[in-house]
């Protein structure tokens, strides 16, 4: 796990806009999974830049959401397609068919949620996984209590979460109770997560992440068991972590060729 803290969102930005820049230019048929949430806001903003200004495509691209409410009808401005689209898909070249989220809508969800991971298979996997981390330490809408190993499935939102995501709908009582989102050991199949946090407010679930004991009390920590995973963090997500020091250090000595 490779911990990046930076001193502004938008340094954090255009780290991760280079290494999605960096899978755009060398696959054939990239493969991006997006998040939503307030966090990688400033890495779409950066990506939109730079295809509009430097001629970045994502024509050939292809994007999974990690996750979608359910209950909510079709083109509400909250659901998360709605969001992708408004934020980055529709600001770009990538085509409407090549985008992707789970179907909250459908009438059979756990099979929509097969169905999904099976498109994602399909799709050859995930090349890059953007994610953010709730303030409980969830991934996707993976609560505490997931199942490290779990797949695309309906889950139930904590009141935490609910009430964190209240500020996007008018009422907390609008929010959705249920969700169906992609299983950690979904998102753990993408060949490289990175993960963006920033503020106070994500930093007791960032140490827990990083260097808490894997468990699914912190569904973020089963990234600890992933390969190849870049934490991008601002000093005040970062300020609880141990060893903040020694990550700063490593960050600095990084061959400049390596990326993230
Ligand atoms: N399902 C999303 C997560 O993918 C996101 O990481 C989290 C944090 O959002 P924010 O970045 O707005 O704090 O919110 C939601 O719960």
């Amino acid at each position: 796990m490779e911990i990046v803290i930076l001193d502004s969102t938008e340094r954090i930005a255009s780290a991760a806009a280079d290494a999605v820049e960096q899978v755009l230019r060398t696959h054939e048929t990239p493969v991006l999974g997006l998040a939503t949430g307030s966090s990688p806001l400033p890495v779409y903003r950066e990506i939109v830049r730079r295809h509009t200004e430097d001629g970045l495509s994502l024509a050939h691209a292809r994007a999974f959401l990690l996750d979608e409410y359910v209950g909510l009808p079709h083109g509400h401005p909250e659901s998360y397609r709605e969001v992708i689209r408004r934020e980055l898909t529709g600001l770009v070249d990538i085509p409407a068919a090549s985008v992707q989220g789970p179907d909250g809508g459908a009438d059979d969800v756990a099979a929509a949620g097969r169905r999904y991971d099976e498109a994602i298979h399909a799709a050859g996997g995930v090349d890059l996984q953007l994610l953010g981390i709730g303030s409980d330490g969830h991934i996707a809408f993976n609560e505490p209590g997931s199942s490290l190993a779990s797949r695309t499935r309906l889950k139930t939102l904590t009141e935490q979460t609910r009430q964190d995501n209240a500020r996007f709908f008018d009422h907390v009582d609008d929010v959705p109770y249920h969700v169906l989102t992609q299983g950690l050991g979904t998102i753990m199949e993408a060949r490289h997560l990175v993960l963006v946090a920033t503020g106070e407010g994500k930093a007791e679930a960032v140490a827990a992440m990083v260097e808490g004991p894997v468990s699914q009390v912190c569904p973020a920590s089963v990234t600890q068991m992933h390969p190849h995973v870049s934490v991008l963090l601002d000093e005040a997500a970062a300020s609880r972590l141990r060893l903040a020091d020694y990550y700063r250090h490593t960050y600095a000595h990084k061959p400049a060729w390596q990326g993230l």
